[in-house]
């Protein structure tokens, strides 16, 4: 995998600055529609944020604390249903036959965020303010995100895509800490993690290392996405997608422990919005589901993309399997 990284590696994914967004820069939000038609992924330039470049780091260092502890300590995190809690390696199925996913993960509500407080084990409560910082300065960065596209898009405010995510509507967002540990600490049946779509509205990746793969629009081949420092990695979900009339693109994802990086494990940071449970989504075959109900369904064929007759497109958001 080493030798073939140079024709791998992602040349196209486009760039857009934080700081231009925040300021209305028209030019910056006409390329972030054309970003997430195209291409449904972006670099986010964050150097204007240091808050949030500041979390990045903090955050960083509390996940190898957390994950650094034994399992029996972790698994008093385990918790029903998909929001918040511990889950440890080997839950979901893994991308090659056989396989199951090599990461465990902690999950935290916005639930929690908004109402100040988790009910999580004190290992993670110790943490609760640098979470919820970190959760308001994604959250925000993501809404501004929708507030731009909608614009672009000439959504008026009873269409506009932050109205499917006002508060206090109850959503299925979170964010997440993940930890893929170094493969040769781990038998080769765990192995990073599915090619999926991501079944929310935007995806906010925080990650210093190699191991990100994308299937662009019209691609046969994955392709690397390269690490950048002080850049987020942003991408559209099925739910923005349905939302969009299909005019924004969810595109597959999948992660590969890359060979350069054994003996490290790697870590990344996730935010995910949601749309409010009851908003109603339809593909482009007129199927309607409501947002909570395609993130259930979603979340069952995690686990065994097999288990139902379309689980592999539902997985990959639609896109005929034969594409991969
Ligand atoms: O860990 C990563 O880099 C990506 C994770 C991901 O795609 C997801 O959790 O949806
Ligand atoms: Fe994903």
């Amino acid at each position: 995998m080493a030798a073939n990284i140079e024709t791998e590696l992602s040349s196209a994914i486009p760039l857009l600055h934080l700081g231009l967004l925040q300021t209305g820069v028209e030019r910056e939000s006409e390329q972030l529609l054309v970003a997430c038609q195209k291409y449904g992924f972006f670099y986010l330039d964050l150097s204007s944020d240091s808050k949030l470049c500041g979390y990045w780091e903090d955050m960083l260092d509390t996940s190898k604390q957390y994950f650094g502890q034994n399992l029996e300590a972790k698994m008093q995190d385990s918790r029903e249903g998909f929001t918040t809690g511990y889950e440890p390696i080997g839950t979901e199925v893994g991308p090659n036959p056989g396989t199951v996913d090599g990461y465990e993960i902690l999950k935290i509500s916005r639930r929690e965020c908004l109402q100040g407080h988790t009910e999580l084990s004190t290992s993670v409560q110790t943490h609760s303010t640098l979470f919820f910082d970190f959760m308001r300065e994604a959250h925000g960065v993501l809404m501004l995100i929708l507030t731009r596209l909608s614009n672009k898009m000439g959504l008026d405010d009873s269409s506009s895509f932050e109205t499917y995510h006002a508060e206090p509507g109850l959503s299925q967002t979170n964010m997440a800490l993940l930890r893929y540990p170094e493969m040769d600490s781990l038998n080769c049946s765990h192995v990073g993690h599915n090619k999926h779509t991501d079944l929310g509205s935007l995806t906010l990746l925080l990650c210093q290392q190699w191991g990100l793969q994308i299937l662009p629009p019209e691609a046969k081949t994955w392709e690397f996405v390269e690490p950048r420092a002080k850049h987020a990695v942003i991408n559209v979900g099925d739910t923005l997608h349905f939302l969009s009339k299909g005019q924004l693109a969810s595109v597959v994802h999948r992660v590969i422990p890359f060979h350069q990086e054994e003996g490290k494990d790697r870590y990344s940071i996730a935010y995910f919005l949601r749309s409010n449970d009851d908003v109603e989504v339809r593909n482009t075959d007129g199927h309607s589901w409501s947002a909570k109900d395609w993130h259930d369904v979603k979340f069952e064929i995690f686990s065994d993309p097999n288990a139902i007759e379309n689980g592999l497109q539902i997985l990959t958001g639609m896109r005929e399997e034969n594409d991969m």
